[in-house]
């Protein structure tokens, strides 16, 4: 599998620690990785960033104040561990193959379960144990999330977070890049510009193919917004009874 060309920027680790998201910014529960399984082990939170990644993702929120008090932000994922990136990406290419009536054990469906690979390792890092190579979510430098109202319902943007498809593209619903204009299209593409906005204007980047990633300090984010050297290499879990091979869907 290619890597993206962040991943050849060298990182300059600043050590900054992972501090716990305050409950003040709104949560989407149950957690969903946790809800399928995901091996978080005893102990380990997903709700937490590095220091000046919760403070940029504070400022989003009163951005997104300043414009409107009717919406909040909406975390879907924050730090994410590396036993949990390989679960969840082994996990969405099973269920997308499933999906689709692909047979993942039938060795003659070989090119068919390569080209659900590609197309799920174009949303989902490679769970790399590489320190050159980290995934976003365990550096703590990468977000999910989403809009919601204040009583904390989820607005549609046009499709689910994690969603494998063309929908999950940024400007999936420009005005240009689809044929018949639509009133819906036109609130999905409001809603995700917002979103986009608010993060953009605390510093963070957006993954080039899902609406819901936004980063700060990592490689995509010096890779996209030019600014120089990713601060943030994998924050690793602390317990050590832990065995990260490479993933076995990964070739
Ligand atoms: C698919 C989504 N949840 C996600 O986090 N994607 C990024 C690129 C990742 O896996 O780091
Ligand atoms: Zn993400």
């Amino acid at each position: 599998m290619n890597l993206r060309p962040w991943n050849n920027i060298k990182i300059n680790e600043c050590n900054e620690p992972l501090v716990v998201i305050p409950e003040s910014i709104f949560r989407l529960t149950p957690h969903p990785y946790m809800s399928l399984g995901a091996p978080y082990l005893t102990g380990l939170d997903p709700w937490v960033l590095r220091q000046s990644v919760l403070k940029r993702l504070k400022q989003a929120q009163q951005n997104l104040f300043d414009i409107t008090s009717d919406l909040q932000l909406a975390l879907f994922d924050a730090w994410r561990p590396i036993s949990v990136q390989k679960f969840m990406f082994n996990y969405t290419i099973e269920e997308t193959c499933r999906s689709r009536g692909i047979n993942i054990d039938d060795i003659s469906n070989k090119e068919d379960i390569t080209d659900v690979i590609e197309e799920v390792g174009r949303f989902w890092a490679k769970p790399s144990c590489n320190p050159l190579t980290p995934p976003p979510h365990s550096t703590g430098a990468a977000i999910d999330l989403t809009l919601a109202d204040m009583s904390g319902h989820p607005l549609d943007l046009g499709g689910e977070i994690d969603f494998i498809g063309p929908e999950s593209s940024p400007d999936f619903y420009k005005k240009d890049n689809l044929g018949m204009p639509c009133s819906k299209h036109q609130v999905f593409h409001n809603r995700r510009s917002l979103l986009f906005s608010v993060m953009e204007q605390a510093g963070f980047v957006q993954h080039p193919n899902e609406w819901w990633h936004f980063s700060y300090g990592d490689q995509l984010w010096a890779w996209t917004s030019n600014q120089g050297i990713p601060i943030y290499g994998a924050a690793l879990e602390v317990s050590k009874d832990i065995t990260l091979s490479e993933p076995s869907l990964v070739t």
